[in-house]
């Protein structure tokens, strides 16, 4: 991978914690050691389990990767220059090359440091160096020190995650019966539960429980004021629109991507989601993208992705088993697959994904509509920037347009696009933590043909 373009591409600088007092400041200072001390408590918790599994070689390994972690956390705390990986694996020259540009923006005399640079860089560079950390000392090397709490957060969402699956297997039972209309309110339904479900990250509550409880179904029409961009019925046009494009009249097969988020009930509303979209024949394959590491407290690896289709197939209730065996026949007849590219675990703003990910630009080129989940997603979207909140959402992709997208994201992080002249500024008056309390979420579609 080549090193960050972001300045070609221009925009405004990116968030960063040197501006005192702002979310990026407060995450940097607060939120990364507590996740940091939250990580190191779960590795010293499963000190016997290592040494059942390993003997005193993994005793040792805990000891050791507690103490990496411990250096990492006062690194970022005494803001010490961000240091070179020397893990060896497949993105660690691209980790490097990439901070190698970012020393050549800030100059020989300044150096690149937790509290200076880019906020996205560093908090994405931090789980890197978890990673870093658990490598380089096998035997435990493939530990995976938020599992707990990702599944911990599935468990305390079963209420919802059963609510959902009853709705799912109703709505799939009279699938041949609904009318266009029904089928499309269905579609935005599922679409809205999916954006919601990005409510429930660990990485905001620094790993604290933050599950969904009720139904989710019934919320809606009581969410629906705080969506403050809906363009959903461009979602849809674009679905519905690609199905019939076949030039000799024939049904083109659909191909939609789902580019995750979190794992635990988000996860579940996004398989819900693809359940219908292959149920209702909208589209023929659904692809899923997740993460080749731990990332982000609760962000999907394939063992997550597995591990939630086996629980939803063993569950002891009937609907929510009906929806698991479904979705392990999807896997299994490649009508959903799952992928992981390291890119996704690049600090790499997505406007850089043609030049520095090619091969996986070329993919996205071959769907009919990505859906990028989550507030992180956003943030790479829009390269995590300071625009102005009347900016088109168009304009900050800076020519990322592989296929038509849409993101799904509840606001956590203060950027913010698309919003009609004054809707900002009013909003900070009535509520100045919009932007980052996850109440007030957006579905923001951009298309290559779409003229604004
Ligand atoms: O899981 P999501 O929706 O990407 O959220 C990740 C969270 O982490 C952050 O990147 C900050 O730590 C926020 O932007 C957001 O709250
Ligand atoms: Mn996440």
């Amino acid at each position: 991978m080549a090193a960050n373009r972001a300045l070609l591409h221009g925009g405004p600088p990116p968030l960063s914690a040197k501006v005192e007092g702002s979310f990026a400041y407060l995450t940097v200072r607060d939120r990364l050691p507590t996740i940091l001390t939250r990580a190191i408590d779960t590795i010293h918790r499963n000190k016997n389990k290592f040494f059942e599994e390993f003997g005193e070689d993994g005793v040792q390994a805990e000891k050791r990767t507690i103490g990496f972690l411990s250096k990492l956390r006062n690194e970022l705390l005494t803001d010490k220059p961000i240091l070179a990986l020397c893990d060896g694996l497949v993105d660690t020259d691209a980790w490097n090359q990439y901070l190698r540009r970012q020393q050549s923006l800030v100059g020989e005399r300044d150096s690149v440091s937790w509290f200076k640079s880019s906020w996205l860089y560093v908090e994405c560079y931090m789980y890197r160096r978890i990673q870093e950390a658990i490598w380089l000392n096998p035997p435990i090397s493939d530990f995976d020190v938020f599992h707990e709490s990702k599944t911990q957060s599935f468990f305390e969402s079963q209420q919802a995650v059963i609510a959902l699956c009853t709705y799912l297997q109703g709505l799939n039972k009279n699938m041949d019966n609904l009318s266009e209309t029904q089928l499309t309110e269905q579609f935005h339904k599922l679409l809205q539960v999916s954006l919601w479900g990005n409510k429930c990250d660990l990485s905001i509550s620094a790993g604290m429980e933050n599950s969904q409880k009720g139904s989710p179904i019934d919320s809606l029409s009581d969410l629906k004021s705080f969506i403050l961009v809906d363009d959903s019925n461009m979602v849809w046009s674009a679905l519905s629109s690609a199905q019939k494009q076949g030039a000799d009249g024939q049904i083109n097969p659909v191909r939609v991507d789902i580019v995750l988020d979190n794992a635990g009930f988000e996860l579940v509303t996004d398989l819900v989601l693809a359940d219908f979209l292959v149920s209702s024949g909208l589209a023929k394959e659904v692809r899923f993208h997740g993460k080749s590491i731990p990332w982000f407290v609760s962000d999907v690896t394939a063992h997550d992705f597995q591990w939630t289709i086996r629980q939803t197939l063993a569950a002891n209730h009937k609907w929510m088993s009906k929806s698991g065996v479904q979705w392990h026949s999807y896997v299994r007849e490649g009508v959903w697959s799952y992928h992981d590219h390291p890119f996704w675990t690049m600090p790499h703003e997505y406007c850089d994904m043609a030049g520095d990910a090619p091969d996986l630009y070329t993919t996205l080129q071959g769907s009919n509509l990505v859906l990028f989940k989550g507030d992180l997603n956003y943030r790479k979207l829009s390269g995590d920037r300071e625009w102005e909140h009347t900016v088109p959402f168009d304009r900050a992709l800076r020519g990322f347009q592989p296929a038509p997208l849409c993101s799904l994201r509840t606001l956590k992080a203060n950027v913010q696009m698309g919003l009609q002249p004054g809707q900002g500024e009013n909003l900070s008056a009535q509520d100045p933590g919009w932007m980052t309390s996850g109440k007030y979420a957006v579905i923001q579609f951009s298309s290559p043909h779409r003229e604004r």
